[in-house]
């Protein structure tokens, strides 16, 4: 093999790895549907995040009475071992959310008392074990970070008002739910994503099911994927007012910077998450009076999509996501976790598929380092 003769794919481009029947993305045309469903008619019909991760792992939607059952099972999973809270009141205040979710995601392995067995039922309890666990790391330590007291998860809330409720410690009223609950839904799967990627190239090894959702938690982290948000905001600062963001923009593209939040592997047009996310943060800023961020948001898509139309980079759904999510009262430093709270949805239900039809992920690298070369001793080294 010569580097004339072979392909290198930089980044996988293009490159399909395994089937999969849990969601598709129609990069040309800005569509996303979930087992066939366009995503959209999930936020038109209010439906529960857990509906779409019942319909994500099992492949239909639930009965009432099997939405009931799930729902109830999710939430008697809600808690956390009292060592798991101890460890995380021990953490540095200053951790970031990420780093706290990847660790305890990981710790929990040890307290699991059949973490590594890999039958269908045993996946799926661990999937769910981590699904309904996920708030509740993060909720714990972002109160332990302002020196407040852990607040039990509680077993009569939605997943969305459990989670806020956890976070603030009070119930938080219907227009939150209802934001994060479509947050949720929206972000719950696409694709061959990286953190996703990610996970099922560590379950190729028949490694648990922990190790690999820790693995996507820390590629999601990343600014060029679920990390974009956390990036996106000190660009926001930077802007600092929307009449700014025409002059911001040219001079961070002359300086070959990226906006974040805009341009797309797979979207070759506006992101269809975008598009709804962008009219509930604008509902949402109209309602709270809280406008700055949408405002903000507005300005610099407005400077920038024009400027990168020619490489068809459009807005994808980081973007919104910004301004909807601390309208809603999250920290920064909470939106990529909240992200995360919503994808491992996905990633369970890629890793379900992945462990029932299992091949080894290990592509080929082209070597150009020297071909003949000798060991010298330390002492004959110059
Ligand atoms: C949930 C998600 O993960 S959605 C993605 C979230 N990430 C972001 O929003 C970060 C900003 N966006 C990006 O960095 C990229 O668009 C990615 C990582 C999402 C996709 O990247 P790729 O498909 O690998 O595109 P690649 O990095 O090759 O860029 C192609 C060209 O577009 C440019 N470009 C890509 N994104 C941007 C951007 N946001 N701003 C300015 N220019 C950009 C690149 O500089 C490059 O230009 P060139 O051909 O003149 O060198
Ligand atoms: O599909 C991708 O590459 C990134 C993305 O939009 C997502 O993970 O939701």
């Amino acid at each position: 093999m010569t580097n004339q003769t072979v392909q290198i794919n930089k980044g996988l481009e293009g490159i399909v790895v395994a089937e999969t029947a849990l969601s598709k993305v129609f990069g040309e045309e800005g569509r996303l549907i979930y087992r066939g469903i366009p995503i959209q008619e999930f936020v038109e019909n209010d439906a529960l995040y857990e509906e779409v991760v019942y319909l994500l792992w099992n492949g239909k939607l639930p009965t009432k009475a099997e939405l009931d059952a799930f729902m109830a099972d999710l939430a008697s999973k809600r808690a956390l071992p009292d060592t798991v809270v101890n460890q995380i009141t021990q953490f540095p205040k200053t951790a970031d959310p990420m780093v706290v979710l990847r660790t305890v995601v990981s710790m929990l392995h040890m307290y699991d008392e059949n973490p590594d067995d890999l039958s269908p039922e045993n996946l799926r309890r661990i999937g769910s074990n981590l699904l309904a666990k996920f708030p509740t790391i993060l909720a714990t330590f972002h109160r332990y970070r302002q020196g407040l007291d852990p607040v039990a998860p509680r077993t009569d809330l939605t997943h969305a008002a459990n989670y806020l409720y956890m976070l603030n410690g009070k119930e938080p009223g219907p227009r939150s739910v209802e934001g994060v609950n479509a947050y949720l839904v929206l972000l719950a799967d696409h694709g061959f994503n990286a953190s996703t990627f990610t996970a099922r190239v560590v379950a190729g090894t028949q490694a648990d099911m922990y190790g690999a959702i820790t693995g996507a938690v820390a590629s999601l982290k990343g600014p060029l994927h679920g990390g974009a948000p956390t990036a996106l905001v000190k660009q926001m600062e930077e802007v600092g007012d929307p009449a700014n963001a025409e002059k911001y923009v040219e001079e961070a593209l002359a300086a070959k910077k990226r906006i974040m939040g805009i341009g797309h592997r797979v979207y070759k047009t506006y992101d269809p998450r975008a598009r709804i996310l962008k009219r509930m943060a604008e509902n949402i800023a109209k309602e709270t009076g809280n406008t700055r961020w949408y405002e903000l948001a507005a300005a610099i898509e407005a400077a920038a999509l024009p400027r990168l139309e020619a490489k068809r980079l459009y807005t994808n759904v980081d973007f919104y996501s910004v301004p909807l999510l601390l309208s809603l009262g999250l920290p920064t430093d909470m939106l990529t976790p909240t992200f995360a709270v919503s994808r491992v949805a996905g990633w369970v239900a890629h890793l379900l598929e992945q462990y029932a039809d299992n091949r080894l992920m290990r592509p080929r690298s082209f070597y150009v380092g020297p071909e003949e070369a000798h060991y010298v001793p330390i002492d004959q080294r110059g």
